[in-house]
């Protein structure tokens, strides 16, 4: 009897899809929600919020989004408890993107991208947000650590929030990129990243792009054809930040088959009571919008 191989990055991902559907359920443990759901502001509290949500979530969804600052506030503790709730995660077979949106020079970005990516790490992840704001080649050593290691990057590339569309939606001055907008050029680099495996379902380098947007005017192009491994978006915005999964296929388009359509407050409000059907019921939503 042969062993089955362990899953590549583009099959988890992909697994998760077809088993589950698009939706990602954010873990964020606002002051707020700890109180709604009966749990101290602490990095105690924070834990058992993360490790009920994971419970809420297997069999419902496939993927989740832990926000690593509400953890990070409590210090060595929060850390502590975001580590287990990554390993339950994990353990469930959940797909985990850690939300922790790293950026500096290559060097030291590399040595984030080892707590987040390496195999066996105390806070190992399937994939990790990073910043491109340094150049996108200061990414090279943890997209090559992503690719040894089997896991991936989602790079801020046109964000959800209001405040970043002068800066994203600026033109390129020089080198090859120039008169793209910053948005654009950082797609268009990503793409090329996550064509170096055309024979995967999906690949290592994925982008951030945020629902609550109008993508074209960023420079974003969501009518072009897929080529090679489908490029995987983690798309925040819906739900509290005003989005409706309704509207999926309008903002990504072609970019569609890849999109991680991600909500956190919209789904963590329902408490612990309603948690569960909240996310079935957004997990079913979401799949219909997708037409399947
Ligand atoms: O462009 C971005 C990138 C990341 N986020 C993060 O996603 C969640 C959104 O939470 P909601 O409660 O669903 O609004 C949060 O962790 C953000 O830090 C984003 O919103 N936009």
């Amino acid at each position: 009897m042969t062993a089955n191989p362990p899953l590549n990055y583009g099959e988890r991902l992909g697994a998760a899809f077809d088993r589950f559907g698009h939706l990602c359920v954010g873990i964020d443990p606002h002051p707020w929600l700890l109180d709604r759901w009966g749990l101290a502001d602490t990095a105690d509290g924070a834990r058992e919020f993360g490790l009920r949500v994971v419970e809420a979530v297997w069999n419902r969804a496939g993927i989740v989004k832990p926000q690593v600052a509400f953890f990070e506030r409590y210090g060595s503790a929060g850390y502590l408890g975001l580590e287990r709730v990554l390993a339950e995660a994990r353990s469930a077979g959940l797909f985990v993107i850690a939300d922790a949106k790293r950026g500096d020079v290559g060097s030291t970005v590399e040595a984030y991208a080892q707590a987040w990516l390496t195999r066996g790490s105390p806070l190992e992840s399937d994939a990790m947000t990073i910043s491109a704001f340094q150049g996108v080649g200061s990414l090279a050593a943890p997209f090559a650590l992503a690719m040894a290691a089997d896991k991936g990057l989602f790079v801020l590339a046109a964000t959800s929030n209001p405040e970043a569309a002068a800066l994203q939606r600026a033109r390129v001055g020089e080198g090859s990129s120039a008169g793209s907008t910053v948005a654009g050029a950082i797609m268009a680099e990503i793409r090329e990243w996550n064509a170096v495996r055309p024979d995967e379902r999906f690949g290592s380098a994925g982008v951030v792009l945020g629902a609550t947007l109008d993508l074209a005017s960023f420079g974003v192009d969501t009518e072009e054809e897929e080529r090679g491994a489908i490029l995987p978006v983690l798309a925040p915005g819906f739900g509290h930040q005003g989005a409706s999964v309704s509207e999926t296929r309008r903002i990504y388009g072609t970019l569609s088959p890849g999109v991680i359509v991600s909500e956190s407050r919209g789904l963590l409000g329902a408490g612990p009571e309603g948690i569960e059907d909240a996310v079935a019921r957004r997990a079913e939503e979401v799949e219909a919008q997708r037409g399947r």
